[in-house]
């Protein structure tokens, strides 16, 4: 790891009416590394994704990426600086295939200008290639050549999280924000996602950020884990040391779903 700090977040917080749904939240995600956020339902961590994201406007505080401020960026301009995310709830495009899936986030992000598409410039013609090698590239790394031609509609939904993925993946992100890469999955497609976001940071180099319950699942692919609760720090550490804190501990046992699974983690 480098150690070089891609993504700075100090102090951020975002009040709803009453609710402060994050409050003075800050920590750095360094380049190659996997860092995740845990903690119990309603934590705030959603939020903070949705902050990164720029969807939400922070009340107070900053994000930068590779030292800009990320509020100079217009929400649309997220993606073409290199950050690529997954939702909770899968967002594809159910009638198309996967391959088109695919092509369609790519371009979503790269945009090009009108006159050149019009035209089809040279430009846009090797734009247009280096999109298909691209895509045909992130198709056989996430095993999907058997599912490219089907549409997504038919897809299991283990596939489809897979096919999620791989939408981000196309777009060349240095920065990968993973919402609950394992929710809706069985515990041998949660091993198989282990081993995708472990190739994806080993073998691409790229840098994730994830929220994720599932605490095997963390603890198995994360250098670091950020614990929150109510919206606030409570512990940033290693996954064993933050699930050893007598806080986050204490926060657990408040959700006994959570806390079942934080105890299963460390058995
Ligand atoms: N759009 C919104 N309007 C009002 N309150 C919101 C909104 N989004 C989130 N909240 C509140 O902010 C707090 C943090 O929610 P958030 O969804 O970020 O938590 P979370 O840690 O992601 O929880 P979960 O693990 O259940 O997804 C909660 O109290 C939630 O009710």
């Amino acid at each position: 790891m480098s150690g070089e700090i891609l993504l700075s977040v100090e102090d951020l917080t975002l009040r709803f009416g009453g609710v402060v749904a994050v409050n003075k939240v800050s920590f750095e995600v360094r380049r190659g590394e996997v860092f995740t956020l845990i903690g119990p339902n309603g934590a705030g961590k959603t939020t903070v994704f949705n902050l990164i994201s720029r969807i939400y406007v922070p009340s107070a505080g900053a994000i930068s990426y590779l030292g800009r401020p990320l509020a100079s960026v217009a929400p649309h301009g997220v993606a073409a600086l290199g950050i690529a995310r997954t939702f909770q709830n899968i967002e594809l495009f159910e009638h198309a295939t996967v391959l088109q899936n695919l092509l369609i986030g790519r371009h979503v992000h790269h945009r090009r200008s009108l006159w050149g598409e019009l035209l089809f410039a040279p430009g846009v013609r090797a734009a247009e290639r280096q999109t298909r090698r691209k895509v045909e590239e992130v198709i056989d790394f996430l095993d999907l050549q058997h599912y490219r031609d089907t549409l997504v509609a038919g897809l299991p939904y283990g596939v489809r999280k897979v096919v999620e993925l791989a939408r981000a993946l196309a777009t060349e992100p240095k920065l990968l924000l993973l919402d609950e890469p394992s929710s809706g999955l069985n515990v041998e497609e949660t091993g198989d996602m282990a081993f995708w976001i472990q190739d994806i940071k080993n073998d691409l180099g790229i840098t994730v950020l994830m929220v994720e319950h599932d605490m095997s699942l963390v603890s198995k692919v994360s250098d670091r884990v950020l614990a929150m609760n109510q919206g606030e720090v409570l512990a940033l550490g290693t996954p064993a040391e933050v699930q050893a804190h007598a806080g986050v501990i204490e926060a657990y046992l408040g959700s006994a779903e959570d806390a079942g699974s934080l105890r299963r983690s460390r058995a």
